[in-house]
């Protein structure tokens, strides 16, 4: 596998790649990789004749520095890992290179970004857009990879691809699970025993509300499934949506021609999770 920490190395390689007609397959990621990850990766290989992942925990999408301070970082163990599932190309980055010119460039997503993680992450989407923007010029990548654990996030990414032209096709894959239920993710290597042992019920509450929506109205079901999560005090819920699976809007109603979305975001402690279901 090769490495390349420099912007202009991967740049340069990358234009070889493409000048030799190779496609190329990428998945962006903050690192501590996980079967999730590794999911993406195999299907970028599959896909394409070059698979690239890069690990860069990006500064300017964290609202919280806190969260950015702690948040895992497992370089070595993460290019072992990428090397051994057959990815080509590992891109990491320091944020002094990345960011050498400090980035100024704002964007505006509109409603797409004042609900759940845009309204409860403030500049969150900005960060995000802003590198996946610049790691799509470094990549220049054919397929890009995406988990659907960030569903709004990737209705934000795919609507700056629209926006901006990049010529590229996206990718959404299923959320991979813990035996357990818990969504893979990396901030869980930060969960204490007891805080592991509880994350579960985070999925269990998206079971229990989808159950609900069989025969409840959507405030009512919210709100026992409020009262449900409640029972844990170790759970501290920030938002729990029902909301239209590509707005991501909140819906008034279920109703089967519309895509749905389950979507929380909640604490264990100071650590932050988020899961979601598709109807
Ligand atoms: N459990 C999962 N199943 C499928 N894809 C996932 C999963 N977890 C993360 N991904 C996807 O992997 C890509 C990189 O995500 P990222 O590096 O932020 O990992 P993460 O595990 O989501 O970490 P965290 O949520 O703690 O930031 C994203 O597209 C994300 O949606
Ligand atoms: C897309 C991403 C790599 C941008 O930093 C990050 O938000 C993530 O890992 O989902
Ligand atoms: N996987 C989403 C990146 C973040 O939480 O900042």
């Amino acid at each position: 596998m090769l490495q390349f920490s420099s912007l202009s190395d991967i740049r340069q390689h990358t234009e070889m790649l493409r000048q030799q007609g190779k496609r190329i397959g990428f998945v962006p990621t903050m690192g501590a990789l996980h079967e999730g990850h590794l999911t993406l990766l195999k299907a970028a290989k599959s896909q394409n004749d070059v698979a690239v992942c890069s690990v860069f925990v990006n500064p300017v999408q964290f609202n919280n520095p806190e969260d950015y301070r702690l948040y895992p970082r497992l370089l070595e163990k993460d290019a072992q890992l990428l090397d051994q599932e057959g990815c080509d190309i590992l891109f990491a980055p320091t944020a002094e290179e990345m960011y050498r010119q400090k980035a100024k460039l704002s964007f505006d997503f509109g409603d797409l970004e004042r609900v759940m993680e845009g309204a409860h992450r403030p500049g969150h989407f900005n960060g995000v857009a802003t590198v996946v923007s610049k790691l799509f010029h470094l990549v220049k990548p054919h397929q890009a990879y995406f988990g659907q654990k960030d569903l709004q996030q990737f209705a934000v990414i795919q609507q700056l691809v629209l926006d901006l032209s990049f010529d590229l096709e996206l990718v959404c894959y299923p959320i991979i699970r813990e035996t357990d239920g818990l969504a893979m993710s990396s901030r869980n290597r930060r969960l204490n025993p007891e805080q592991r042992a509880i994350a579960p019920r985070l999925y269990e509450s998206l079971q229990f509300l989808h159950d609900k929506l069989q025969t409840t109205p959507i405030a009512e079901a919210k709100k026992q499934t409020e009262a449900f999560l409640a029972s844990f005090s170790e759970i501290r819920l920030e938002y729990l949506e029902v909301v239209h699976a590509q707005t991501l809007q909140p819906l008034d109603e279920v109703t089967e021609d519309v895509p749905t979305a389950l979507c929380l975001a909640a604490y264990l402690g100071d650590v932050r999770l988020i899961d979601n279901m598709l109807l």
